[in-house]
Order: structure tokens, then sequence, then C-alpha cells
């Protein structure tokens, strides 16, 4: 099954996938403060507006959070959860404000927000704003997949969130990244393959 790309959140725990038919030669680099998707240096040219972005950052007023998605919506949730918005109004607020992608396929925009003990998942697309607090381990996706669903995982730290979500059973997968939240802070990791 092809279901694009895909958050994972749980209490302490997110990982985010990018399945790709159309531009597989994409990776995901660190940066200070976020994890970026992008092209790889071999990538053929694409004017696209929607495959290179933020995926993962750490927000909040004391780096407590960590916002994951598939586009520049992550931007503008981090910035909310910077200047104390609750994680529902922040997802809320971006994701209404961004709305569902102008592409071929009116793409959602997926998002999560995690901290050490709550997690909240949210997405927009052409017919619905969905977001809600989870309180075990649920997927979303860009298709498919496009109502938040139970999706256990069984990694316990970002290193391995990363590996279990780029290997999950969908097709094109292309990259992946995950942030573990606990009470001493925010791990992030990939997984290019
Ligand atoms: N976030 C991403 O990595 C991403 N990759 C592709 N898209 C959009 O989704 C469309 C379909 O891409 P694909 O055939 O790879 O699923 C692309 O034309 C692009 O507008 C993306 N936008 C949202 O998921």
């Amino acid at each position: 099954m092809y279901v694009g790309r895909f958050v994972v959140v749980g209490p302490g725990l997110g990982a985010y996938r990018v399945s790709s038919r159309s531009f597989p030669n994409r990776q995901v680099t660190a940066r200070e403060d976020a994890l970026t998707v992008g092209p790889t240096p071999d990538a053929p040219k694409t004017d696209n507006p929607y495959i290179a972005y933020n995926c993962i950052r750490t927000a909040g007023a004391d780096d407590d959070l960590a916002v994951l998605g598939n586009g520049s919506h992550v931007d503008p949730i981090a910035e909310k959860l910077d200047l104390g918005y609750p994680p529902r109004d922040a997802l809320v607020t971006a994701l209404f404000a961004l709305d569902y992608e102008k592409d071929d396929y009116d793409t959602p925009r997926i998002a999560g927000v995690v901290s050490d003990d709550e997690a909240y998942i949210g997405t927009v697309r052409s017919d619905a704003l969905r977001v809600e607090r989870v309180t075990e381990s649920t997927l979303v996706a860009t298709y498919e997949k496009a109502d938040p669903e139970p999706y256990p995982l069984s990694a316990a730290t970002a290193d391995e969130a990363a590996r279990e979500v780029y290997d999950a059973n969908f097709e094109h997968t292309v990259c992946a990244a995950a942030a573990e939240v606990d009470a001493d802070g925010i791990t992030t990791a990939y997984h290019n393959g």
C-alpha cells in the first residue's frame, strides 16, 4: 500500500517517514534544533515547493516539545509553541492557516506534537481539519490512512523509531526521522537507508 508521508506519535516518542513515488531522491539532514528533508545532491531539479522542509523541530519555552510534520507548517507550529500556545491550539492555528497543499493531489498536511507525557496529532485535508490528543501511538498519513489510527511501535528510542518507520511495510520508502522526549530533553535521530 502507498500511504505517502506519515507521522506516528505517542507520549514520549514520535516518528516521521517520507515515502515518495515522485521525488525519491531525498534525505534527512540535521541542523540546529531541526531535522530537514531535502533533495540529495544528485536529485533532478524541481520547482515543487512541497518537498523540502523541516520535518522535526524542538519547541516550547523549555525546549521540551517535539514537532513533526510533512511540510512548512512545522515551523509555525513550533513558533506558536514557543509563544506558549497549547499543542492543540498551535496545531489548529498553523494547519488551518496553511491548509492542504495546492498540488495535483490536494495533499494533506499532517503533524504531531510530542511531550514526555502527552501527544497530539493533526491533519488538514480538503474536506476536514482534525486535531486530537492521543494516549497511544497513533498514525496519520497523507493518503489512504488520512484519519488517525492506532499504530503501536516496538521502538523505545528515537534511533529505533526512525529505523522502525523506515522499515514499515508501506511502499516507496525514502527516509525517516524520529524524536524521543523525556525529562532530560529531546533526542532526535534519522535514517536515510
Ligand atoms: N512532504 C513531502 O515530502 C512531500 N513529497 C511530495 N509531496 C507532494 O505530494 C505530491 C505527490 O508526491 P508523491 O507522488 O511522491 O506521493 C507531490 O507532487 C508533492 O506536491 C509532499 N508534500 C506533502 O506530503
